[in-house]
């Protein structure tokens, strides 16, 4: 049975309602219609008592470890250099590395692999689902990959075959862009976690 993150979370009570989940992402980036708050981060870790994760895509690393200090987990979602790669054994938050389901990524992936807690195989694109016969080569190279991009109930069943450490569930479960379908929800729980 996989792990499962439900992200982009912006309200408490969706956060509550996605209780049966192992890890909530709160996403950090001012630009993302799901943009959520560090007050939302620490009451998932206080109310929810769920690890919470940030989830950012621009600034240094050092701003990013900053931003994240209270999440249990910093997501980076975005292709990092080769020197950041470096430098990230310098911090001891947990890390979750963004890989784009592109067969390009493959190398990338292998050293994200060695260098992040967790790895996350999502689409390339935020408009469009993940590549799955892509997802699958890169699942087989990283035993702590995760995967993302488009899941949602429809679909499910074909993510859940190629047997990702963990899922991540964003879109899928939404009304509108940063407010979560409760009953959605709950089915998706149900439906991964048994
Ligand atoms: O969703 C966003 O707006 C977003 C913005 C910046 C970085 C990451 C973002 N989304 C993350 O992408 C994965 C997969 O989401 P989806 O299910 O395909 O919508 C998840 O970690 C989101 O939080």
């Amino acid at each position: 049975m996989p792990l499962l993150k439900i992200c982009g979370l912006t309200r408490i009570e969706d956060a509550l309602a996605a209780r049966g989940a192992d890890m909530l992402g709160v996403v950090l980036e001012p630009s993302s219609p799901r943009v959520g708050s560090l007050t939302l981060l620490r009451d998932i870790k206080s109310e929810v008592k769920v690890p919470a994760v940030a989830v950012r895509v621009s600034g240094s690393l050092e701003e990013m470890f900053d931003l994240a200090r209270d999440a249990d987990y910093l997501q980076i979602h975005r292709v990092l250099t080769n020197d950041e790669l470096e430098a990230l054994s310098s911090y001891e938050k947990r890390k979750i590395l963004y890989v784009p389901a592109d067969l390009k990524f493959l190398n990338y992936l292998k050293n994200a692999c060695e260098r992040g807690d967790l790895v996350l195989v999502d689409s390339p694109s935020k408009t469009s689902a993940t590549d799955l016969k892509v997802a699958a080569v890169m699942l087989s190279e990283c035993s702590k990959a995760g995967l993302a991009g488009g899941i949602g109930l429809d679909n499910l069943d074909s993510y859940l075959k190629l047997q990702p450490y963990f899922l991540d569930v964003s879109r899928g479960v939404e009304i509108s862009p940063g407010v979560k379908d409760h009953r959605k929800l709950r089915e998706l729980i149900r439906r991964v976690k048994g």
